[in-house]
């Protein structure tokens, strides 16, 4: 097999690396921006033919090209890219927006072979070395087929789509840009016009930054996400997003409104009603939103420190998915942030420290 891509970023990046992983006899060229990713992905033993330009020969005899830039790029790359497009490959891409996407294509008489990817995992780092080799197990892989796509391409990109252990969808692809604009681009859109509120709002002694906690952690994670991503997402789903935003400015208005009378029953409403419909969401260890199981440590400030809890850990048996300090003031003399893969695994290692007089603190 051989796999084509076109910037080898987080999502470009980790994908290359799974497929290496899966089938380390496959060819993997690439096109990247810089010199840099490509050296990178060929020293980690991912990369092996570099592309000088999106419309290189190397490309041609590819069974499928990854397009893995930001969106609107990707649609700027389809005509060049076309010109060395081999009749059997299935062109495809990893964007958060489809339909503008779908309409270059349809334009270019590419619906014959183009199949839309959107992988619904990633976060909020960019560049190859943010990457890993399992980003996509457990996550919706949604594909959305061009309307001439022979059914058993589809069917060949599903079963790729399965062998990284992802939970392939096929959606209308005007249907996935309502359902993301709801449930990933506006949460983008909050997350950073909330930190920006607070950053308005903070005075000169910044104690508003000093004091957020563990609520304001969670739901602005993803204000640190790549602009330049960001900015053409919401360029190429405008539409769908002003719509949503609009149901959501509502609803903000409508609690504005009854904070002002202070009326009581209308918020625990609007509580109750929010906590009953999140927690029917599946945060198991399938669908789109993984629980992160994290402990927090606190660290005897000695060197080697982070080397002994890795070492008791790992003589235990119990693998790490992240491990790193954290600095803020709920841990003012900096916590360790250890993250895995399993709830079980999460507890052993708590009860473990505690055994070793560590203070340990499990993020429920
Ligand atoms: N970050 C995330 O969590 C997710 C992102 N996506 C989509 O994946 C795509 C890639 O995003 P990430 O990998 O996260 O971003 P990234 O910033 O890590 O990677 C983007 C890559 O595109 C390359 N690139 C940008 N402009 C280019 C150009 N003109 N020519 C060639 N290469 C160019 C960059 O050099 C970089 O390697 C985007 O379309 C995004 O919408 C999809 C799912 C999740
Ligand atoms: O970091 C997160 O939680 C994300 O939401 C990542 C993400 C970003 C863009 C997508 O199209 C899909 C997933």
């Amino acid at each position: 097999m051989k796999y084509g891509f076109i910037g080898l970023g987080l999502i470009g990046g980790s994908l290359a690396r799974n497929l290496k992983k899966l089938d380390p006899a496959c060819t993997i060229c690439a096109y990247t921006r810089t010199q840099k990713t490509s050296m990178e992905a060929r020293e980690a033993g991912v990369l092996d033919e570099i592309c000088t330009s999106p419309s290189d020969e190397l490309f041609r005899g590819c069974d499928y090209i990854f397009l893995c830039a930001p969106v609107i790029t990707n649609i700027r790359m389809l005509s060049e890219i076309r010109t060395v497009l081999g009749k059997k490959t299935i062109l495809t891409d990893v964007g958060s927006v489809k339909t503008g996407i779908h309409q270059e294509v349809e334009r270019l008489g590419l619906d014959n072979q183009f199949i839309g990817g959107h992988p619904m995992t990633g976060s909020e780092k960019t560049g190859f070395e943010s990457g890993n080799d399992h980003l996509f197990e457990n996550a919706y892989y949604i594909l959305t087929p061009g309307k001439r796509v022979p059914e058993e391409w589809t069917e060949r990109y599903y079963q790729l789509v399965q062998s990284l252990k992802a939970l392939p969808l096929v959606l209308d692809y005007r249907e996935h840009d309502y359902i993301t604009a709801a449930v990933s681009h506006l949460p983008h859109v909050i997350a950073s016009s909330l930190v920006n509120t607070v950053h308005t709002l903070d005075g000169r002694e910044e104690h508003m930054k000093m004091i957020a906690a563990g609520g304001f952690r969670d739901i602005t994670r993803i204000a640190s996400s790549s602009p330049e991503m960001w900015e053409q997402i919401c360029v190429d789903n405008s539409g769908n997003i002003a719509k949503v935003l609009d149901e959501f400015i509502r609803e903000m208005e409508e609690a504005r409104d009854h904070m002002v009378t202070g009326d009581g029953a209308y918020i625990n409403q609007m509580f109750a009603s929010s906590r009953d419909y999140r927690d029917s969401f599946s945060f198991s260890s399938s669908g789109p939103v993984k629980k992160i199981y994290r402990i927090y440590c606190d660290l005897i400030d000695e060197s080697g420190a982070i080397a002994t809890i890795a070492t008791i850990l790992a003589v235990h048996s119990i693998s790490i998915k992240n491990i790193g300090i954290v600095h803020n003031r709920e841990f003012e003399k900096g916590a360790l942030s250890i993250e895995f893969y399993e709830e079980d695994a999460c507890h052993q290692a708590a009860e473990l420290l505690r055994h070793h007089r560590y203070t340990v603190w499990v993020n429920e």
